[in-house]
C-alpha cells in the first residue's frame, strides 16, 4: 500500500502578503475536497502569519523555508524555530540546495537545524541531493549518502518520525528537467535502504521520502507512482493554484 503522500509548495522568494494571502485562499478553495494528501505551503517568512490567518486551522499546513537554530540573541537578520512556530506553522524546509549553494549550508548546519527544529515542534522537510557534474562523475550515491548521515548526526529514531526527506537532484530544479521516475526511484530507494541501516526496518519503512524538481501536472502521476516516491516538494507549479492543486489531486487518487 501506498504511504500517505504530502505534497508541499515551496514559494521560495515570491509573494508579497497580500498576494501570498490571496494565493493561499485560491489553493484552500481548490483543495477542499482532498481529504488523504498531506498538503503543506512554505511561503517567506513575512507572509506565514499572515497566510495562516488564511489556512486556519483548514487541512493544509503551513511550513516555513529556513530556520536558525539558536533559540534567541544577537543574531540580525536570524530567525528561530520558536519564532516560526508561533505564526502557526508546523513544518520548516531544510538544507534546500539553494541554501547550500548561496548561503553557505552544509551537512553540519543542516544537521543543528534539525535538531533545532524537533526541539520546538516543527517537522523538518530536509532536502538532499546531487549537482549535474555529481550525477555525471557516478557519485550521486556517495552525495546523498553523505548528506543524508551529516543531516541526521545523533539523532534518534523516535526523533526521525517526525522527519520528512526530499530528495532534489540540483540539476532538475527550476531547469524544467526532470529525472526519469526510474531514475528518481532508484535514489529514492536507496535512501530509504540507508535510513533502514541506520535506523531500523520502521523508519525506513514508514519514512515519507519527497521528489523536488520541475514536479509539474504533466509528470506527478508518473513521478507519484513510483513506490518509493511518496510526495513531491514543489516550486514553480506551486505559484500558481491551478497547477498545484492539479497535482494535490492527482495525488489524491494515486491513494
Ligand atoms: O523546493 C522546490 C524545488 O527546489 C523544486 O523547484 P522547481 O519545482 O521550481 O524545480
Amino acid at each position: 500500500m501506498k504511504r500517505q503522500i504530502v505534497i508541499a509548495g515551496n514559494w521560495k522568494m515570491h509573494k508579497t502578503n497580500s498576494e501570498a494571502m490571496q494565493l493561499a485562499n485560491q489553493v484552500r478553495i481548490k483543495t477542499m475536497d482532498i481529504t488523504k494528501t498531506q498538503i503543506v505551503i512554505c511561503p517567506p517568512f513575512t507572509a506565514l502569519a499572515p497566510v495562516y490567518e488564511v489556512i486556519g486551522d483548514s487541512r493544509i499546513h503551513l511550513g516555513a523555508q529556513n530556520m536558525f537554530w539558536e533559540k534567541e540573541g544577537a543574531f540580525t537578520g536570524e530567525i528561530s524555530a520558536g519564532m516560526i512556530k508561533s505564526t502557526g506553522a508546523d513544518y520548516v524546509i531544510i538544507g534546500h540546495s539553494e541554501r547550500r549553494q548561496y548561503f553557505g549550508e552544509s551537512d553540519e548546519t543542516v544537521n543543528k537545524k534539525v535538531k533545532a527544529a524537533l526541539e520546538n515542534g516543527l517537522k523538518p522537510i530536509v532536502c538532499v541531493g546531487e549537482t549535474l557534474e555529481e550525477r555525471e562523475a557516478n557519485i550521486t550515491l556517495k552525495v546523498v549518502s553523505r548528506q543524508i548521515r551529516g543531516a541526521f548526526a545523533d539523532l534518534s529514531a523516535e526523533q526521525m518520525k517526525k522527519v520528512i526527506v526530499a530528495y532534489e537532484p540540483v540539476w532538475a530544479i527550476g531547469t524544467g528537467k526532470t529525472a526519469t521516475p526510474e531514475q528518481a526511484q532508484q535514489v529514492h530507494q536507496e535512501i530509504r535502504q540507508l535510513l533502514t541501516e541506520m535506523f531500523g526496518s520502521e523508519i525506513g519503512e514508514k519514512m515519507v521520502i519527497q521528489y523536488g524538481g520541475s514536479v509539474k501536472p504533466a509528470n506527478a502521476e508518473s513521478l507519484l507512482s513510483q513506490p518509493d516516491i511518496d510526495g513531491a516538494l514543489v516550486g514553480g507549479a506551486c505559484l500558481k493554484a491551478d497547477s498545484f492543486s492539479e497535482i494535490i489531486h492527482i495525488a489524491e487518487k494515486l491513494q
